[in-house]
């Protein structure tokens, strides 16, 4: 049997119909096809004629779905299809029928066929987008939470007619009207579940049968008032009913939206392609039906494309818990974590709990090893015999600049006996720390992976060997000089450079008189230098800050910047400049000729150098002595039309003029 079954089924006309004349357009051509208008042809799992009955709709559809529930796994048949064309006759969801429908035939079935059984009912309506509980006095409403509506009264029947009963209580709280096509509308979706529980030697066996009468589809445009609000709430269910359907029945796989609306919420636990899903859609024989019956029998054809694999009830509950590839268990978190570092922060660098052979080679910065891990290692190794000659290898130090750098390292931390490079001697007691390992395959201290920590093994165990070596050098032999300390060297040379001063102060002369330092002779002098090995004992900034260079070096004569004049100043200077020797007796006369003189000129620059004489007033004394000739005396500037009458005055005072009486 396939999970999912899509049927049609077309319900006869009506005496009424037949009467005013309507035509028919559906031909149920075979038991899978359906024409409509001669026009639409559409193929189902199965399709019904107006002749079929409901022994054979139940027997063909239902029945097998019914034993799958009573097999441990969830169905739902569904009746849908517009207002009037026969869902609630299917179905059965209906008082006193006179033909039983599903609902009778399912109960009929579970009750007879399972004694042992527990069997519940509940019966629900979804209004207007809100759930109702039939079975309860006063039609509470419940919310969805979790897909599942909390409070459903779920009642639990023994027999068919107990069951039935329930059920008739709860359609009287149904919410019926009247449409253009049915007298007795169904104006909400009704869900009638069968809950089915039986104990079997493996355990409990749970199951949900859900009988679904979809409220009518309608065309909403000629309602209006609460018949309208109700048919756009029922469109509403019945449009996002088609969405998770062709959701489910995309073969790619995409988000179902259950939560869009309050039927797909509630039904959620059966829509799905575990699940035995069967529609019936019901269709109206009419031509003037037609466009409905094309909708029905689309939504149809897309439920039945709709490919599951159902699965039961008890093997759902045995599958083991899904772990996303996101979801740690907890059981390996802490290792997990441990594994991952927190940023900005380094890891911490865990050595491997090895020691080299020799017990001499122990540094306090690498770990020790247990004394019961240690008896393993043989108490006297060829590594000791290896590596001693190293420290008499001869061999000169390339000089790269590594070298030089390894040159510098070693003088100024530790004496280097025999000139051997610290990195030649770790890349020596590597190499045959590897012969090593080759000829003792038990201890595997040598590894490529592990390279790194064994050199820096090695350069730590050769460093503290090192320093016991020196130390025994010194202690049999003579010992190399030690350089003295920096500051030390720099006290001796300068008590060295101050006798020197004293017996050769023209030597020291001579080579402080290097091109770099362009010193004279004679600016060297004794107390300078005294004044130097004075100051040794105080603090090396203090000496540089009375630095003994300054009396070395002659402090050079600064040129005297003459103060930068005014244009006023310049012209006066100018002046002053062109005014001859001049005695107290005849000052006043050679005064008066200068400035005569200039008046003279007729020069505009140089007029403009006297006093109470701007560039106005030169110009005009330049354009008298253009046309009347230089200036003879300063009475003719009474005379130069231009200028006031006071000019005279005011110039002969400004220019310290006298004329004499
Ligand atoms: N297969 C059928 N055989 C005989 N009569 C039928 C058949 N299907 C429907 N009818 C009759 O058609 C009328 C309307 O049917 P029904 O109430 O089931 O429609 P409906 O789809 O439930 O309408 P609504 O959606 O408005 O509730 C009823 O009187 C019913 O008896």
């Amino acid at each position: 049997m396939e999970s999912v079954v899509a049927a049609v089924r077309c319900r006869p006309m009506s005496k009424s119909e037949i009467e005013s004349g309507n035509h028919k357009a559906v031909q149920i051509t075979s038991s899978k096809q359906v024409i409509v208008s001669d026009e639409r042809a559409f193929t189902l799992n199965h399709a019904y004629s107006e002749e079929s009955s409901q022994d054979e709709i139940f027997n063909d559809l239902v029945n097998p779905v019914v034993e799958k529930v009573m097999n441990g796994f969830n169905a739902c048949v569904m009746a849908y299809g517009q207002t009037g064309s026969g869902k609630t006759f299917t179905m059965g969801t209906k008082a006193k029928v006179s033909t039983p429908g599903i609902v009778q035939r399912a109960l009929n079935k579970i009750i007879s066929s399972c004694v042992d059984a527990e069997i519940h009912v509940s019966f629900l309506e979804v209004y207007k987008e809100e759930v109702l509980d039939l079975l309860s006095l006063e039609k509470k409403k419940m919310p969805v939470v979790d897909f599942k509506p909390v409070g459903l009264t779920l009642v639990r029947t023994s027999s068919v007619e107990s069951a039935l009963s329930i059920m008739e209580k709860g359609l009287k709280n149904r919410h019926v009207g009247t449409t253009n096509a049915n007298l007795h509308s169904s104006r909400s979706h009704a869900v009638f579940t069968i809950y089915f529980t039986q104990r079997t030697e493996n355990g409990q066996r749970s199951s949900k049968l859900y009988l679904v009468d979809l409220a009518g589809s309608e065309s909403v445009a000629a309602v209006s008032g609460d018949t309208r609000r109700e048919g756009v709430m029922i469109n509403k269910g019945l449009l996002q009913l088609g969405i998770v359907m062709s959701a489910l029945s995309s073969a790619v796989q995409e988000h179902v939206p259950y939560r869009n609306s309050a039927l797909t919420a509630i039904l959620k636990d059966t829509l799905s392609p575990q699940n035995f899903v069967v529609l019936i859609a019901c269709i109206s024989p009419l031509d003037v039906d037609a466009t409905m019956t094309v909708n029905s029998l689309q939504f149809a054809s897309r439920v039945g494309s709709i490919k599951g694999i159902p699965e039961a009830g008890l093997l759902i509950k045995q599958r083991l818990p899904v772990t996303t590839p996101f979801k740690v268990p907890s059981n390996i978190k802490h290792r997990v974590n441990a594994t991952i570092s927190t940023p900005g922060s380094l890891k911490k660098i865990q050595r491997p709990a090895l020691r080299p052979l020799n017990h001499t080679f122990d540094s306090p910065r690498t770990p020790r090893l247990q004394d019961s891990k240690k008896q393993h290692w043989p108490t006297s190794t060829p590594l000791q015999n290896v590596v001693k000659p190293l420290f008499a290898d001869p061999t000169p130090i390339p000089k790269t600049n590594n070298a030089l750098r390894a040159a510098k390292r070693r003088s100024s931390s530790e004496w280097d006996p025999l000139n051997v490079s610290t990195s030649t001697v770790v890349d020596s007691v590597t190499s045959n720390a590897c012969v090593l390992h080759r000829s003792c395959n038990k201890f595997s201290i040598y590894s490529p992976e592990n390279e790194k920590w064994l050199r820096s093994i090695i350069a730590d165990v050769f460093r503290e060997e090192l320093k016991n070596l020196s130390q025994t050098v010194r202690l049999d032999g003579p010992s190399p000089p030690k350089q003295p300390r920096r500051s030390a060297r720099l006290s001796k040379n300068n008590q060295e450079n101050l006798s020197f001063f004293e017996h050769d102060p023209d030597a020291t002369a001579i080579t402080l008189s290097s091109p770099n330092r362009n010193i004279q002779n004679q600016s060297v002098s004794k107390e300078s230098v005294c004044s130097t090995n004075i100051s040794q004992s105080v603090r090396r900034s203090t000496r540089l800050s009375v630095a003994p260079h300054r009396s070395y070096y002659p402090e050079k004569e600064v040129p005297v910047k003459a103060p930068k004049l005014t244009k006023k100043a310049a012209r006066f200077s100018t002046r002053l400049s062109i005014l001859p020797t001049a005695t107290p007796e005849n000052a006043q006369k050679q005064l008066n000729d200068v400035v005569l003189d200039v008046l003279r000129s007729g020069d505009v620059k140089k007029l403009q150098s006297l006093p109470t004489i701007g560039p106005k007033t030169a110009v005009i004394i330049s354009n008298h002595s253009l046309l009347n000739g230089p200036v003879k005396s300063f009475q003719d500037l009474e005379n130069i039309r231009g200028l006031s009458k006071n000019f005279t005055k005011r110039f002969l005072w400004a220019n310290n003029i006298i004329l004499d009486e």
